[in-house]
């Protein structure tokens, strides 16, 4: 009957306007949730006619302006971030193969939750994370969806703005060529963190649309590349061992009576292991990786966001959109990753750039590429917290038109929340170890998977047909994947080893 006119019904209302309130959505009773179904697909098939047959002007007021090139920007920008810079102690750790295995994974799977998310939203006719959740199981599945984009934002966030703390000092320092850190304030952290956020990101985020933030999202996927080259080339011009290790091994020979061909032989040897690649490791930390790597191409908060001021948009394009952008950013993980590891092998930090800092903290290059990252994550804080900021209007403000004052504030409450956050309890980034575990596994895998087998309705696809019975699957996949990464942190904290969980 009607079912086919559902696929692509989309409410091409941008962001802080899509209300519930123009498409009369139905509060779904728990146990029953497609009862309302038919009488819903009517309406949104008469709201996919309207538009239909002439193809356009009706909506022009609330149409999406983003071009298709901004969007894969917008969209890269958003799952690259601090997680690129642990991809390397991820590689350490399995190897380069099982990385290489698991990343490709990891790369699909975020795909396919995308498909899930994007067919969903076009059945509900709403582009908002938060309003599938509300279709799928009413108000607790909305309060779901928005608590775990909050969390997990607010803890990419807290992690780029603590990069910025602990690196802008340093890159200051070595500009002015002083020898020591001073107590000027230009030197303090913390004083930083609070410049960069009000010049910065704070204007950036005050943008009412996303899409008028793809040409800082370009300039901030170059830095990334800069990044990228400088890994490689630093691949070739950082001996291994490093001398620092070097030392220790001879040191530890000069204690005891040894022939000098011995001794030779012995570093010879102790370097050989330290400097030959793993193809296949399992340790104690592997178990780390696939949560790293989850967080690393999380971006399905800010999917639906694009979507909405996506240029005539369509499922297809935007899947195009999501799978080049991911596989952009598989490549750019995947040859970060290999060259991180390859300079530093098993010395290589759980954050890359700690790692360059052994070598020389006041190298140029290691400079230029500091300067890199740090403009390529404070870039990104505004994309990401487009989706928080949405996600508390969907949770307190529904329904209510576009307010400049709300807008402002809102974003001056999260950036305020967040540099707190950062300067007086950089601890707590421990705590968003736990937070990634948890949120990341949710927005990317059972969320999507459950809000989908939801609101699928059963005439078009019933409860036993593949697409749903895969969703399942999905679902369970991300539970275990939540149960392990869980189990993995609590293990570490109850034996004291925990040097994980910092940035990601
Ligand atoms: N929204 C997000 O959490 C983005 C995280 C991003 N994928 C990163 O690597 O930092």
């Amino acid at each position: 009957m009607d079912a086919p006119l559902q696929t692509e019904m989309v409410e091409l209302v941008p962001n802080g306007k899509h209300s519930e309130g123009l498409l009369p959505v139905t509060t779904p009773m728990a146990g029953n949730p497609r009862v309302e179904g038919p009488r819903r697909s009517c309406v949104e098939g008469e709201g996919f006619l309207q538009k239909s047959p002439s193809k356009e002007p009706h909506f022009t007021d609330f149409e999406g302006k983003t071009s298709f090139g901004m969007s894969v920007f917008n969209l890269s920008n958003a799952i690259m971030g601090s997680g690129i810079l642990g991809l390397a102690y991820a590689m350490a750790n399995t190897g380069i193969i099982l990385f290489l295995f698991l990343l490709t994974a990891v790369a699909l799977l975020s795909s396919y939750s995308i498909h899930l998310l994007l067919k969903s939203s076009g059945i509900v006719g709403i582009r908002a994370y938060e309003q599938l959740g509300y279709r799928a199981f009413g108000t607790p599945g909305k309060l779901a969806a928005a608590l775990a984009i909050t969390l997990q934002n607010i803890g990419a966030m807290s992690s780029y703005l603590y990069i910025i703390k602990s690196e802008l000092p340093l890159v200051i320092q070595t500009f002015l060529n002083l020898e020591e850190q001073t107590s000027d304030w230009y030197m303090n952290g913390n004083y930083l963190v609070i410049l960069v956020s009000i010049t910065v990101i704070l204007p950036l985020a005050l943008m009412r649309q996303l899409g008028y933030l793809g040409y800082s999202s370009g300039f901030s996927l170059s830095c990334m590349v800069f990044f990228l080259i400088a890994v490689i080339y630093k691949k070739f011009h950082v001996p291994c061992p490093l001398p620092l290790n070097f030392t220790n091994i001879t040191g530890n020979f000069s204690l005891v009576e040894v022939t000098k061909e011995e001794a030779q032989l012995q570093i010879e040897t102790e370097t050989t292991a330290l400097c030959t690649p793993s193809y296949f490791t399992l340790n104690s930390q592997t178990a780390y990786t696939i949560p790293i790597m989850a967080f690393a191409f999380v971006c399905h908060p800010e999917v639906l966001p694009i979507y909405t001021e996506l240029k005539d948009p369509s499922k297809r394009k935007m899947q195009h959109i999501s799978n080049l952008s991911i596989s952009v950013m598989y490549v750019m993980y995947f040859l970060a990753a290999l060259f991180g590891y390859l300079t530093f092998y098993d010395g290589v930090e759980s954050e890359l750039l700690h790692t360059y800092s052994r070598v020389d903290p006041f190298d140029v290059l290691i400079l230029c590429v500091r300067v890199a990252v740090l403009t390529a994550v404070t870039l990104t804080v505004p994309i990401v917290l487009f989706p928080v900021r949405r996600a508390i209007q969907q949770m307190m403000f529904k329904n209510q038109e576009f307010n400049w004052l709300r807008h402002t504030l809102i974003a001056i409450g999260l950036l305020t929340c967040i540099n707190l956050l950062v300067i007086f309890a950089p601890n707590i980034l421990g705590i968003f170890g736990v937070i990634g575990a948890t949120s990341a596994p949710c927005l990317i895998f059972i969320f999507p998977a459950i809000f989908y087998f939801r609101i699928i309705p059963t005439e078009r696809e019933p409860t036993k047909s593949t697409p749903k019975i895969l969703a399942l699957c999905f679902a369970v996949l991300g539970l275990l994947l939540m149960t392990m990464s869980l189990s993995f942190i609590i293990i570490d904290w109850v034996s004291g080893t925990g040097q994980h969980g910092g940035s990601h």
